[in-house]
């Protein structure tokens, strides 16, 4: 189960804290590390960072944006310190650790960290489903980036030695690429039918994103919703086709 969840560091500053992720991760057993562009990597202050866990680094994945550390994940949750900027359900590490525990049995679980110096973006947590805030004294709650993966994975892992809910939940949720197509078509047929026009986009497409991000569609619901973005696309085509029967009638007319 541990080996279903990722950590994913985006856009890591010091090669040091790389290496001090890999150790916490290695002793609370989890495996899976991707690097969304960082910095410095490999680097020796990396290697030496991570003592034991020198195999997370060489195995780690390191990939040139976000959408390919999670594209194959079914729920993906942003950590941040600031605690109520995002506008997505908040989790404490204990139900962050008991849902990641029911989901990671049949799917793929991508947990995002920051940057040192300003965390995830607007648009990165945009694309997570949750958002999860580590309880700490409100006048500085901003922890090191590695003694913030070491919290989570040692709930994750305490999680995984005695379960505190029985419940495994296997619904088959959508993955983060079939999400990302289908915003695509939406954002394609809502300009067809002009409910976007150029001059006033306003915000309405990550209003949307958040509000299916929270919602979590399962995959046969996801396929329903891209079926009935094919239906408007069809009749829009249909309405713009000059009409056969107009034809017949201006031959008749001659
Ligand atoms: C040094 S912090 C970044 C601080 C940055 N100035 C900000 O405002 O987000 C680096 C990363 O550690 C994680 N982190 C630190 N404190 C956290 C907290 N209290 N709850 C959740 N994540 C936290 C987040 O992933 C954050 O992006």
């Amino acid at each position: 189960m541990l080996d279903n969840i990722r950590i994913v560091l985006v856009e890591t500053f010091h090669p040091g804290n790389i290496g001090a992720v890999a150790r916490a991760m290695k002793n609370m057993g989890l495996s899976q590390l991707y690097l969304v562009q960082p910095r410095v990597f490999p680097d020796p202050e990396a290697t030496s960072r991570a003592a034991g866990a020198k195999d997370l680094l060489e195995s780690a994945q390191v990939v040139s944006c976000l959408d390919e550390a999670i594209a194959d994940c079914q729920l993906i949750v942003g950590t941040s310190a600031r605690e109520r900027t995002f506008n997505l359900p908040l989790l404490d590490l204990e139900t962050a650790a008991t849902l990641i525990h029911q989901e990671a049995h049949s799917g793929q679980i991508a947990i995002l960290f920051g940057r040192e110096t300003m965390g995830l973006n607007n648009a990165e947590m945009l694309a997570c489903n949750r958002h999860l805030y580590i309880d700490a004294n409100p006048e500085y709650p901003v922890l090191n980036i590695a003694q913030a993966v070491q919290l989570v994975c040692y709930e994750l892992f305490k999680t995984y030695k005695t379960p505190r809910q029985a419940s495994i939940d296997e619904t088959p949720y959508a993955r983060q690429s079939e999400m990302v197509l289908f915003y695509e078509h939406l954002e394609k047929v809502l300009r067809q039918t002009q409910f976007i026009i150029p001059q006033h986009e306003g915000r309405v497409l990550d209003k949307i994103k958040r509000y299916f991000n929270r919602s979590r569609p399962e995959r046969t619901e996801l396929s329903i919703l891209r079926g009935i973005l094919n239906s408007v696309e069809e009749s829009l085509e249909r309405n713009q086709r000059p009409s056969h029967s107009s034809h017949s009638n201006d031959d008749q007319a001659s």
